[in-house]
């Protein structure tokens, strides 16, 4: 990681702002970060569902902060946690949908969320409008803008446009990325050699010792959802083990 302080639309970033935002990406360094999210139509899917899903798993294990989509969520999981939220904004279901423009950055930000994680892949945005003025929107409100993405070239551009941290996310998701069973540790170890932000390992870790092998790889901290947070994910992997699934 650098110690370059993110820049504001107006200039740099207040001295004492900056060195809290460094902080907390140097408290993620080689930890967990969970990430509470249930799918519509999903018994868990409500604020206050999420908000005791990051209670629980928080109250319970050393984890170094969570991981939220939507701002009603953010705001409920920011009431009772009290660490820090990496936020998003899922709007639809095809193309770009994690936080798509500035606007929805906006609102997560101003939900809470001290990171703001964004779609930075090569694809068109809905609104049409540069990635860039996210990043500026994000930073004009004194938070860090995680870019997740599923490319080496996705990452490179992020981290040059400003974004603070990088995140494997959306490999095998792009109709252009890897698609496997498990994490993209090639694209981790890829990134961590390229850019100069702290690399995140996220999506598909399933074990503790593939989330090891993330950080192995390079990563400066690792997301897990599904496998800590999806019951009905974590059931079928048990049933799918015995002998009549
Ligand atoms: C592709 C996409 O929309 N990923 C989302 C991003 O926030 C979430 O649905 C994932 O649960 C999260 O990335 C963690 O991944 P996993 O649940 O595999 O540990």
């Amino acid at each position: 990681m650098t110690g370059t302080a993110p820049d504001t639309p107006h200039g740099p970033m207040p001295a004492d702002r900056a060195r809290a935002l460094r902080a907390l990406l140097g408290g993620m360094r080689g930890r967990l970060i969970v990430s509470c999210q249930a799918p519509p139509g999903d018994p868990l899917r409500s604020p206050a569902h999420m908000a005791a899903m990051a209670a629980s798993v928080t109250a319970g294990a050393p984890v170094a902060g969570v991981r939220v989509q939507g701002v009603a969520d953010i705001e409920a999981v920011r009431a009772v946690v009290d660490l820090p939220v990496i936020g998003l904004w899922k709007d639809g279901t095809e193309g770009v949908y994690i936080t798509p423009t500035a606007a929805h950055a906006r609102a997560v930000a101003e939900a809470g969320a001290e990171i703001v994680a964004v779609d930075a892949t090569d694809r068109p945005r809905p609104d049409g409008r540069p990635l860039r003025e996210t990043v500026e929107a994000v930073h004009g409100l004194g938070r860090l803008l995680m870019a997740d993405v599923s490319t080496v070239a996705e990452g490179v551009a992020a981290a040059a446009l400003g974004a603070d941290v990088v995140s494997t996310t959306l490999s095998g998701y792009t109709p252009y990325s890897r698609r496997q069973p498990g994490p993209d540790l090639e694209l981790v170890a890829e990134l961590a050699g390229r850019v100069d932000v702290p690399v995140f390992a996220e999506g598909r870790l399933h074990t503790p010792e593939q989330a090891a092998a993330a950080i192995e790889a390079g990563a400066w901290g690792v997301v897990v959802g599904g496998a800590i947070t999806a019951p009905a994910a974590i059931a079928t992997r048990f049933a799918a083990a015995l002998p009549h699934p």
